[in-house]
């Protein structure tokens, strides 16, 4: 049984020549972009037709309506205002939906039937070049995944509004970590991928990639080899490592092709390539991200976050930068060594707070150079740039005097030569652009006065024709001796002379008869006329020498793409290192060391972003506390009270640890830091709802992946293990989980539990010890959190005295106190000496039974019958026996 075909199925269905010529040029089109709304450009709005209208009516909350027929159905259409056209754009864009943008660009009238229509662009989530459309501070990410033989994936990732390609390769078995680690917002695969691997990407909607499926054809290593040389201009891959990555080769293939589909060319911006090799980075899974609270809270909020503290960049660049910096920090220390080095010297004197007052008010030259090449950039941007060129200048000029005093870091010295903009850019662009010019070029009204002589001729015609008619009128009356001769013009007949009959006799030569009045003739000389082909027409033409001049202007800046991509890094590191350095003379925080040998030492750490809340809100001043981890200290066993501060001191540890990995000062009096490949965090429990796991099944899979992967060159978190089970069994399991943590594992294991028998742990494991978080009852009945870390176990838990402090009615605070001593007294009692932390017993060999040994002894080929038949009656009766 077939499905009821829906709106736009059946108006495709009927011949295009039954339509109406408009709705057969829409439904012509519509077959191009089946999977993509077309916004249809008719006057001064766009409207979506048929199942386009229906679901953009439900997605927008638009009015649906129909109107007319063809052929011999109604069109059912809805429609938005073209000047908010952006608003729109973005909403659906977030809802994960894709728009191709039909302009008309053919002239009206110019031939029978509708206006020429084209796609001018297709606007996708993965795909975005609009300011409007786009968030400062994140990139929009279009992933491309190729499926390989032997379950083998080839990834290519891009920023449109970046120059670089990423490659990478992975089993599939990693593709959900990546997926996480790259948070596409667009992901495009072949049409022909398995159902299977489909499903694996997780359903569109907010906050899930768009999926995109695209022919298998142009998920091919050929092509994407050949497409990535052209776009490097390049002959080999070598260069960049990339020369044998087949899959991934397929996978540039479909993203480029895409990529410049959507925007209607090529990417002339897109010149670097990158192989992303994942065992570089100290790796942080999803779910570090997310309790390390890094961009996002807990409740997914923005703020506060470590980066939302740490950001104080003055651009959007330096924002993005300082997003990349935090979330893939390289395991190779040299970066971060030399960000360090900036950023000391950023602050003597607060040399980075006067640079930074330089980069006050920096257009996003990344992303104007992206819209540059791909023509889209509007004037304004274009002044912008012209500014923030000039600005970087300067700062190029302030940093090689600065530099020059004194012993200077190479990064910044680096960066000093990069900040020089394309020789004459700014003055290029200051020249050619009027100081605020229209918003669009079609408007007019954006080149400059002075740049282009022609330009200027136009528009002097239609600014002084008054005063060329009077000129004029002035001298003809003295050529002609006709003191009453007329310069005029009117609608109907253009300019002309007018003579009065009593004056026809003094009329010259070259006048040419007009038009004859009852009292007077009209009259047009050469030179009139050719003035007035030029003011009829200059309005016109002015306009399309702006459009000709802007597309020169974007000519002539194609050949600064490469520098201006330059400038704009330069410009975005400087701004992030400023910030950091800002930071760390603001926060009081301090440069961290690295040592070869595997360590984490840090005195009187802090977590900042809980201090900086304590500090908003005058919530009492912030305790450090202490952190020694290094080969015989390999674990810490963490007891205390809830609210103790058991968390915040785990979290404050891996912050800190990831602060300095990427190059930042940190929140601590001083820091030790040896090599580190990993941040693995098991903390807090919230039901996978979505993907239907239970809240103990979570904890299990994420434990599970830490056990797995884990190194003793990382740090692991595990807050509360085995707390979603039944006692015995989360005891059982958490002691099972340090032991291997301890003695397999060997990572550095920050390890926060209620269960106060895993204190007794480091007796028998030489790299644990126990600490707590300190709180003394006052009164004998309150309990107050001292918040320090001490050495030892907790004495006891408190958890009755939080819960009276949390306002658990008296009555139940009461009965709970009276049945925990019963608790305590019965455990000590019944404390028997169950070793938790020893590994099990190895299996024994069963001891054979006699009927098996009967069997043992038996030889088939040496039997005679009756033997046979007593060896039968014999077995019968052993296993009798049994
Ligand atoms: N070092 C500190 N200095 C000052 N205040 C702190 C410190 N550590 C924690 N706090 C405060 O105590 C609160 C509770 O801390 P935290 O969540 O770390 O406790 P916890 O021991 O992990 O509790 P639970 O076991 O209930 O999860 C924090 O929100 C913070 O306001």
């Amino acid at each position: 049984m077939s499905a009821t075909p829906t709106l736009t199925e059946q108006a495709l269905s009927a011949p295009l020549e039954q339509h109406t010529p408009m709705m057969a040029q829409y439904l012509a089109i519509k077959a191009e972009f089946p999977r993509t709304l077309v916004f249809y450009r008719m006057g001064d709005f766009y409207e979506v037709f048929y199942d386009d209208a229906e679901k953009a009516a439900r997605l927008l909350d638009i009015t649906l309506t129909k109107r007319g027929q063809s052929a011999g159905q109604p069109v059912v259409m809805a429609g938005v205002p073209f000047h908010s056209v952006e608003s729109y754009l973005s909403r659906l864009i977030k809802l994960g939906e894709s728009v191709a943008v039909c302009e008309q660009v053919g002239e009206v009238g110019a031939s029978k039937g509708p206006v020429e229509r084209k796609v001018v662009r297709v606007v996708t989530p993965g795909t975005l070049t609009d300011a409007e459309l786009l968030s400062d501070k994140s990139e929009a990410l279009l992933l491309a995944v190729h499926h390989g033989p032997r379950a083998q994936l080839g990834l290519a990732w891009m920023s449109v509004t970046q120059s670089t390609v990423h490659l990478a390769q992975c089993d599939k078995d990693d593709w959900a970590a990546w997926q996480q680690r790259l948070d596409p917002s667009e992901i495009l695969y072949s049409a022909d991928a398995p159902p299977a691997f489909e499903q694996g990407f997780g359903l569109p909607g907010s906050g899930r990639p768009s999926l995109t499926p695209r022919p298998a054809w142009q998920f091919d290593p050929a092509l994407g080899e050949r497409k990535l040389l052209a776009q490097l201009d390049a002959g080999s891959l070598a260069g960049w490592g990339a020369q044998d990555l087949p899959l991934a080769h397929a996978a540039a293939s479909a993203l480029l092709d895409f990529a410049e589909h959507t925007q209607g060319r090529a990417l002339a911006h897109v010149r670097q390539l990158q192989v992303a090799r994942p065992q570089e980075l100290i790796e942080l899974p999803a779910m570090t991200r997310r309790n390390l609270e890094l961009t996002h809270t807990l409740r997914g909020e923005t703020a506060p976050t470590l980066f939302s503290l740490l950001d104080t960049c003055r651009t959007g660049m330096g924002s993005r930068l300082l997003r990349h910096w935090l979330l893939e920090p390289p395991r190779d220390r040299e970066p971060a060594r030399q960000r360090l080095a900036a950023i000391g010297w950023l602050r003597e004197g607060f040399r980075g707070e006067r640079l930074r007052d330089a980069l006050k008010g920096a257009a996003d030259v990344e992303r104007i150079t992206a819209r540059t090449a791909l023509r889209q950039v509007r004037p304004r941007e274009l002044v912008a740039l012209g500014h923030t060129l000039a600005q970087a200048t300067e700062l190029a000029q302030q940093l090689h005097a600065t530099l020059a005093a004194g012993h200077a870091p190479s990064l910044l010295l680096a960066m000093a030569g990069d900040l020089q903009p394309p020789p004459d850019g700014a003055v290029l662009l200051h020249r050619a652009l009027l100081p605020e010019p229209a918003a669009l070029v079609r408007d007019g009204g954006v080149i400059n006065h002075g740049f282009d002589a022609e330009l200027d001729e136009l528009r002097a015609i239609q600014t002084n024709c008054d005063g060329f008619l009077l000129d004029l009128e002035t001298r003809e009356r003295t050529r002609t001796g006709i003191a009453n001769l007329r310069v005029q013009f009117n609608k109907v007949h253009g300019f002309y002379i007018e003579v009065t009959q009593g004056q026809l006799d003094k009329v010259p030569d070259d006048y040419r008869r007009r038009q004859t009045l009852k009292n007077a003739e009209r009259f047009i000389t050469p030179e009139l006329k050719a003035f007035e082909d030029k003011a009829l027409s200059a309005q016109e033409r002015a306009l399309a020498r702006e459009k000709w001049l802007y597309e020169q202007l974007l000519d002539a800046l194609q050949a600064h793409l490469p520098t201006l991509d330059r400038v704009a890094r330069a410009l975005a590191t400087l701004d992030t290192l400023c910030a950091l350095a800002e930071r760390s003379l603001t926060l009081n925080w301090t440069a961290p060391q690295f040592t070869p040998e595997p360590c984490i030492e840090i005195r009187a750490g802090r977590h900042p972003v809980v201090e900086a809340r304590l500090n908003e809100t005058s919530g009492g001043s912030f305790i450090a506390n202490d952190t020694v981890l290094g080969p015989k200290a390999r674990m810490q066993i963490i007891t205390g009270p809830n609210m103790g501060g058991k968390s915040t001191y785990m979290r404050q540890v891996a912050v800190i640890a990831l602060l300095a990995s990427m190059g930042s000062y940190v929140p601590a009096q001083s820091c030790r830091l040896g090599p580190l490949d990993a941040i693995h965090t098991r903390i807090g429990a919230a039901d996978d709802l979505a993907n239907a796991q239970s809240t103990f099944m979570l904890e299990m899979t994420e434990a599970a992946h830490i056990l797995h992967s884990a190194t003793p060159e990382s740090l692991v978190l595990m807050d509360e293990i085995g707390r979603g089970t039944s006692t015995f069994d989360g005891l059982a399991l958490a002691g099972g989980i340090a032991a291997h943590l301890h003695d397999k594992v060997r990572a550095f294991t920050l390890f926060a539990t209620h269960y106060f028998e895993l204190t007794e742990f480091p007796a028998s494991h030489h790299a644990a010890q126990n600490v707590h978080v300190s709180a003394v009852e006052s009164g004998g009945r309150d309990i107050v959190f001292l918040h320090q870390i001490e050495p030892g176990p907790a004495s006891r838990s408190y958890g009755v005295q939080v819960a009276r402090l949390a306002g658990v009615p008296g009555a139940v605070v009461s009965h709970a106190k009276h049945a925990l001593a019963a608790l305590e007294a019965h455990s000590q009692q019944a404390q028997s000496q169950v070793d938790l932390f020893a590994p099990p017993p190895a299996t024994a060999e069963p001891e054979p039974s006699a009927l098996d040994r009967a069997f043992a002894q038996i030889d088939p080929d040496t039997l005679s019958p009756r033997e046979a038949l007593e060896l039968v009656y014999t077995l019968k009766k052993l296993s009798e026996k049994k």
